[in-house]
């Protein structure tokens, strides 16, 4: 099929009208082009981590460097963040941070408090999201096979020796997945395992 001379013309002006008209009129679409955005953006961010992270390799000092990174994303969407009781977090020795996961949006939150040395366990399916898995490798994420308890198990086990003896702390989402319902879901037990164990 021919289109007309200018077709085009035509075609790309519909759809820049389109596009502002569905950011106002369809709170979903604002929803899903503020979502593209934020993962687009870190897979950008990703990028020019890796680099600077490769320097040192896999290593827990990664994580401040992917911290700083994040950190203006608040800004970008107008997110206020308020931070109470970090004095809880002790100065020097291994713990286990436990906290509820409504959205992608928590690694915000997370980053806004994350302690030094403190490292999140992630999906293993995070290791595959291109450039921010390869980030998150560098950063000493710790990734579990949900589907696989044994191994995630043994995993663990070995985080719980990782802890006592390389002075780091570990970030859990107990819940193991994401709930957007505004309740907890029952939490898995690795998190306190570890925390006995450690
Ligand atoms: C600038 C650019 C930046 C680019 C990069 C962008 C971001 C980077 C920065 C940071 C990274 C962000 C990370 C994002 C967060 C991602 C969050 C997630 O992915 S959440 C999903 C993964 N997390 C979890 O699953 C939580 C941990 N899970 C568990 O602890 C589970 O218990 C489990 C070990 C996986 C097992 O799960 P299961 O479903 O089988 O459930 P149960 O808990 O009921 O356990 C079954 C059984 O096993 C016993 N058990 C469990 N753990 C242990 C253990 N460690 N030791 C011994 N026994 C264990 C448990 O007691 C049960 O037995 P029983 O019923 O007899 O008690
Ligand atoms: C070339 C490959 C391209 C892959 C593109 C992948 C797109 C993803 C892009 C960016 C990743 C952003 C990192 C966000 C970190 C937050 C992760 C997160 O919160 O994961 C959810 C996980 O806790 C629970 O998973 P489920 O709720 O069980 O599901």
């Amino acid at each position: 099929m021919e289109l007309w001379p200018g077709a085009w013309t035509v075609l790309l002006l519909l759809l820049l009208l389109l596009l502002p008209t569905l950011w106002f009129c369809a709170p979903s679409a604002k929803y899903f082009f503020k979502m593209a955005f934020y993962n687009g953006w870190i897979l950008f961010l990703a990028v020019l981590a890796i680099p600077v992270c490769a320097v040192r390799g896999r290593n827990v000092e990664n994580m401040k460097i992917l911290r700083l990174m994040l950190l203006h994303l608040k800004y970008l969407y107008g997110i206020r963040v308020e931070v109470r009781g970090t004095h809880h977090f002790p100065a020097s020795q291994p713990y286990v941070v436990v906290s509820n996961h409504q959205s992608s949006l928590d690694l915000l939150g997370m980053m806004e408090v994350l302690p030094g040395r403190c490292v999140p366990i992630a999906k293993r399916e995070l290791l595959w999201a291109g450039s921010a898995g390869l980030a998150c490798w560098l950063a000493g994420v710790i990734f579990i096979d949900r589907k696989r308890t044994g191994d995630a198990i043994s995993v663990m086990s070995e985080v719980a020796q990782t802890l006592l003896t390389q002075d780091v702390r570990v970030w859990v989402f107990p819940e193991g997945t994401r709930n957007h319902n505004g309740s907890m879901l029952p939490f898995k037990r690795g998190a306190f395992h570890l925390a006995v164990q450690a």
